[in-house]
């Protein structure tokens, strides 16, 4: 990568406008801000916040929308034109593939991946009367609980995360599902009743994760981000995409998938053993196919993984749904 000509730069940062998106670009921001003090760099930030499709459609079950990169489209727009330098996305709602020209620049470390209940009498999974009812909008998520719990009543609930907490109340929800990570980035970590565990529960791929996307060109911005980046995050995000792409998988079908680094290879600097489980299943969770692989090139391990689900029918499941 060519060094970046570090002078005076106000750096306008992209991201949606949701309570989340915005406590999450002020983290980054804080942290690149953080950074380019400590490397003398003189830049200063600036937000913008866009709206994206998905925010405009948000009382739509989204699944019936269909499309990948609802959260993320206009925001890449945004970058390509050069109205912004870089953006802020969760990982789980970027698509596998990034616009000509864009990159993803810095995977900072990840936070809790796991899926969590937040329950009105508290208490997880096994603390839910029979046949409770369960908000959640993801057919990964309704897919696994009711693969765990037969008995439970999956609906849907859409919108930012306070509304669907607030909903818990207001339609009688026993319990709402979402990411641990979203509620512990708001500081709202005590509305947690139980985080649900990787193997009743896959997260989405990506999931805990922040991906910051810049243009290729743009050596400066490169080169700052490159300092934000967190490699064991940035290798098992990676493997986990590979899975996503491997599968042609939006963040709206039941496909879900977590890896974890393990010991670094003897005399490989740099190399890992990563372990990674990928699941696919129907949306009433009938069926529900899961493969533990490990490897060492992330790429690689992502698509062994689907390609041996994809040989058990995985394929055939996520066509029938239209995914
Ligand atoms: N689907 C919306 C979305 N996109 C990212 C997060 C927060 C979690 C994360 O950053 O992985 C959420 C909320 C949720 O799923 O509860």
């Amino acid at each position: 990568m060519e060094a970046g000509k570090q002078g005076k730069r106000v750096i306008v940062v992209g991201t949606r406008q949701s309570a989340l998106a915005l406590t999450q670009t002020g983290q980054v921001i804080d942290e690149l801000a953080r950074i380019s003090e400590e490397h003398g760099f003189d830049y200063t930030f600036e937000v913008k916040k866009i709206v994206t499709k998905g925010d405009r459609i948000l009382d739509v079950t989204l699944s019936k929308v269909g499309g990948k990169g609802l959260f993320v489209k206009e925001i890449e727009q945004a970058l390509v034109d050069g109205d912004i330098d870089l953006a802020v996305h969760s990982m789980k709602d970027m698509p596998y593939e990034l616009p000509e020209g864009l990159m993803n620049g810095a995977i900072p470390k990840r936070v809790d991946p796991r899926d969590c209940l937040v329950t009105r009498e508290g208490g997880g999974l096994d603390a839910l009367p029979l046949g409770a009812r369960v908000g959640t909008s993801s057919l990964r998520r309704s897919c696994q609980l009711k693969h765990a719990r037969p008995d439970l009543q999956l609906e849907s609930i859409r919108g930012n995360i306070d509304s669907r907490i607030r909903k818990l109340e207001t339609e009688g929800f026993d319990a709402v599902v979402l990411a641990s990570a979203g509620l512990t980035r708001m500081g709202w970590q005590d509305r947690i009743s139980a985080n649900i565990p990787v193997d009743v529960c896959l997260p989405a791929v990506g999931q805990g994760a922040l991906g910051i996307e810049c243009r290729e060109t743009d050596a400066q911005i490169r080169e700052l981000l490159s300092l934000l980046n967190d490699n064991e995050t940035e290798l098992t995000v990676r493997a986990e995409r590979s899975f996503l792409g491997s599968l042609n998988g939006g963040c709206q079908v039941p496909i879900g998938a977590y890896c974890m680094r393990g010991e670094e290879l003897e005399g490989q600097s740099g190399t890992y053993n990563l372990i990674m489980t990928g699941m696919v299943g129907s949306p009433d969770g009938a069926v529900l196919l899961k493969e533990v692989m490990q490897g060492s090139d992330p790429e690689q391990l992502g698509k062994d993984v689907a390609a041996a689900l994809i040989a058990r029918g995985a394929d055939r499941i996520l066509a029938d749904i239209g995914g």
